[in-house]
């Protein structure tokens, strides 16, 4: 692949926090944590964010409890509020930081959901986004009897469809739509109102946008899935990719990648950003992050946590294996391992797969809760450090166009970002890699995006030429 670009990013850093809800990655046990469904967990962690300037408050999606094995998975906490309520409730204590929703393209309909997304970022002053994903987990198909389980290819042009729609529907009102004058007789100028019509594979909708443009036009759309598909789809229509590669050499690569497929997609190199997720675990020196780095791991890596993270693998239980132990000599009883269930080793066969992990772990001298520890996802992206070293590091990042932000995930709610607000931000700010207050007015300035795809030729008579520069 060509590297011949300079770097699309623009040697500064923006933070989001990823509140994650639901997830092994979050410490949920100890006195220091709050709840998931407390809103004093989301108003504090919004707060503390727009305190160290961050861009946005993001907030996944799982529209069915978590299953393993058939059986709801409940080894750290289970269910969380739906993320569009969550952010309406937040618009009304933060002024300034993006909300933004993951909501699926599977199990959603267009009509509903772009009018939910409008009017979030109507009352929230233009700050609202969407994060679309679409969902890789069959058992939510479960929930519903209508658009249920979609197969990988399916589900892509089935997101194609639907954003296309939620695009036609919030562009459907004129900007001059509503009348000016009180005396005009009616509130809305004739014919400022297009009606949206759409007929394809997936739906068959005759609507109309039921609300006028937000400041920054309709929200922002974010994108998070990692397939070639998903990668394509995400420079056809999002604004910012939520990527899993934090790690720098691997980030680089993942921009070179995008930067390529964003030229073809004949968009300026630098028009999709990138915000990887990442955890940050500080201290004063190495030595104390360190130290807090283990116990982080511990936590969130508990002894049934390791061994439910095998049975994925493996298809049965596995409770009679010791966690301090070695891995299971026995053989996976599944041949494929599902990605329906939501592991991200698609389709790699079982067997070859443990066989793998058993000579590792031996290799290592691990036990299953040490190979499962270091194995974990999130561990290679920890970034662990003092913060002076990490923020040299993200310097690092910022002047190699690596990414455009990091999507901070807190290995704590609702604490988590106190030390991240209060001594790395103003490292950051020392460092000239962070801004020293917010740009705009909403999200969309904010992220230093131009304006939406469907608004550029009739704002600017097309691309501009400093737009179309590679
Ligand atoms: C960083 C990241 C975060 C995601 N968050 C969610 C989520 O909150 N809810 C959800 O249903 N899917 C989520 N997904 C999964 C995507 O919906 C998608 O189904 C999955 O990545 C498979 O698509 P792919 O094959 O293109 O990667 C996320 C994916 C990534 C990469």
């Amino acid at each position: 692949m060509s590297t011949h670009h300079r770097p699309a990013g623009n040697g500064q850093i923006q933070f989001g926090v990823f509140f994650q809800g639901v997830n092994h990655t979050t410490v949920w046990k100890t006195p220091e944590s709050g709840s998931q469904t407390d809103f004093e967990s989301f108003r504090r962690v919004a707060q503390t964010a727009e305190r160290g300037l961050f861009s946005a408050f993001f907030l996944g999606e799982g529209l069915r409890l978590r299953e393993h094995l058939g059986r709801i998975h409940d080894l750290d906490v289970a269910g969380r509020p739906d993320a569009q309520t969550a952010l309406a409730a937040l618009a009304a204590v933060t002024t300034n930081i993006g909300l933004v929703a993951t909501q699926n393209t599977t199990y959603n309909d267009p009509a509903d959901l772009a009018h939910r997304l409008a009017s979030l970022d109507l009352l929230s002053g233009g700050r609202a986004a969407w994060n679309i994903v679409t969902t890789d987990n069959a058992w939510t198909g479960a929930n519903f009897r209508r658009g249920g389980f979609l197969k990988h290819e399916d589900r892509y042009i089935r997101a194609e469809a639907f954003v296309q729609t939620a695009k036609a529907i919030w562009d459907s009102w004129a900007d001059g739509a509503i009348a000016g004058s009180r005396d005009a007789g009616r509130w809305l100028e004739e014919g400022s109102i297009t009606p949206v019509r759409r007929t394809d594979a997936s739906f068959d909708v005759d609507i109309t946008g039921r609300l006028p443009r937000s400041s920054q036009h309709h929200p922002v759309l974010f994108q998070a899935g990692d397939s070639a598909d998903g990668r394509d789809f995400a420079v056809r229509n999002a604004d910012v990719i939520f990527s899993r590669h934090a790690e720098l050499e691997d980030a680089k690569r993942f921009r070179e990648d995008i930067v390529a497929r964003t030229l073809k997609a004949g968009r300026p190199a630098d028009d999709v950003k990138i915000f990887p997720g990442q955890e940050f675990i500080l201290g004063a020196t190495e030595a104390e992050a360190e130290e807090k780095h283990q116990w982080v791991r511990e936590q969130q890596v508990g002894p049934e946590t390791s061994i439910a993270y095998l049975e994925q693998f493996w298809g049965r239980t596995l409770t009679d294996y010791d966690p301090d132990g070695p891995l299971p000599e026995t053989d996976p009883v599944v041949d494929v391992t599902n990605p329906t269930r939501g592991n991200a080793f698609h389709g790699a066969s079982a067997k070859e797969l443990a066989a793998q992990w058993r000579a590792e772990a031996k290799d290592k001298g691990q036990s299953i809760r040490q190979f499962v520890a270091a194995r974990s996802r999130l561990n290679g992206r920890g970034l662990v450090g003092s913060y002076d070293g990490i923020a040299d590091k993200l310097a690092e990042y910022a002047h190699a166009g690596a990414v455009d932000g990091f999507n901070i995930t807190p290995w704590i709610v609702p604490g988590g970002l106190d030390e991240i607000v209060n001594e790395l931000v103003p490292r950051l700010q020392d460092r000239g890699v962070y801004r020293t207050e917010y740009e705009g007015t909403n999200l969309r300035e904010n992220l230093g995006l131009r304006a939406p795809l469907t608004r550029r030729a009739s704002l600017d008579g097309g691309l501009t030429e400093s737009e179309n520069v590679a």
